[in-house]
């Protein structure tokens, strides 16, 4: 792993911000394996149980096939200025998460740090991860008490890491450094195969980083997407079984994704989420300067 500086010299932290750190594994098992944390970046409005599988599909293919260790799990819900149709406050995001993180195993977590700001690019946020985790905490201890530095890798479906290979935001340098060399560079990815989106497609111009991206089949199809509950949700359909029962019952409650009114702009089912990502991630670049 490349040691090249973060692109940032500091971090801006959101009004009573503390790291969420309670799931994290302080002892490294395996002393002979390299300890990773795995950082979900995505709207999660709302969150599914695709979202969380992703993490389970991850957890298999990392104890089959590399030398890691997970010591822990994060979602990070993008900020509200990202602006996709269909997004929902942070608030009820990062709550919906909350809820999905602690139905489920017990080492994901929530880190709300880019729910709650300006529009923070992917490599900005790793580098949030990587200074919480290794510079705040120190890492993590082996059963001899020795420190090890922990690798942050990106976790994505493969249609996200599909919009990489696209002229766009993605390849438009952060502080001068360009930002995939940062993301599949000095940290790597985790790609979970999204029906729809080919593996070969995604990854064909990203071959130069190919040591640092790790490919997980999909050995069930399912193709349950945010978009598709949001809509059965303004259909008045049930999407029990699609998402924990938790943040079933909290979309309910508080009666989320009734009407446009509810997301920071209207809903729409366009199903062309590269165009949509770059668009939105493309405006709020523009805003944040
Ligand atoms: N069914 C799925 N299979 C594989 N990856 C998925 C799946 N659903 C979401 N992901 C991945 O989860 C991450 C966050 O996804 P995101 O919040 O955009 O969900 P989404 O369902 O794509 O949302 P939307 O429908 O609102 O565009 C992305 O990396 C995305 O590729
Ligand atoms: O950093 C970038 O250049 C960049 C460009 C496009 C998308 N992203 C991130 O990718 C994620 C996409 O989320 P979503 O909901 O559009 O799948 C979200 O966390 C964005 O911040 C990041």
């Amino acid at each position: 792993m490349s040691t090249s500086p973060h692109l940032t010299e500091s971090f801006t932290n959101p009004e009573n911000y503390t790291f969420p750190h309670n799931r994290l594994s302080t002892i490294l098992h395996n002393p002979n394996k390299t300890p990773i944390v795995l950082v979900a970046c995505g709207s999660f409005s709302p969150v599914t149980y695709l979202h969380l599988r992703m993490f389970e599909m991850a957890k298999d293919y990392v104890r089959q096939n590399t030398d890691f260790e997970i010591i822990g799990g994060y979602l990070s819900p993008v900020s509200d200025m990202y602006k996709k149709p269909g997004l929902l406050s942070a608030r009820h995001r990062v709550n919906m998460c909350t809820l999905a993180a602690e139905d489920s195993d017990t080492w994901l977590m929530v880190d709300p740090w880019e729910a709650f700001q300006s529009y923070q690019r992917t490599a900005i946020v790793l580098d949030h991860f990587d200074h919480e985790i290794n510079t705040v905490l120190g890492g993590v201890q082996t059963a001899s008490g020795e420190k090890r530095k922990v690798r942050i890798m990106l976790l994505a479906g493969s249609d996200l890491i599909g919009t990489m290979s696209e002229p766009g935001v993605w390849t438009q340098p952060v502080n001068g450094i360009v930002q995939l060399e940062h993301i599949l560079g000095r940290y790597g990815c985790l790609i979970v195969e999204r029906a729809g989106t080919g593996m070969d497609q995604a990854t064909d111009s990203l071959a130069r980083w190919r040591s640092n991206i790790h490919l997980i089949s999909q050995l069930i199809q399912n193709d349950v997407s945010s978009t598709k509950v949001r809509l059965f949700l303004r259909r008045g359909l049930s999407v029990r079984y699609l998402l924990p029962n938790s943040v079933v019952d909290y979309i309910e409650q508080n009666g989320l994704y009734q009407d446009e009114t509810t997301s920071i702009l209207s809903t729409n089912s366009n199903p062309d989420k590269g165009k949509e990502r770059e668009a939105a991630a493309g405006a709020s670049k523009k805003e944040a300067h």
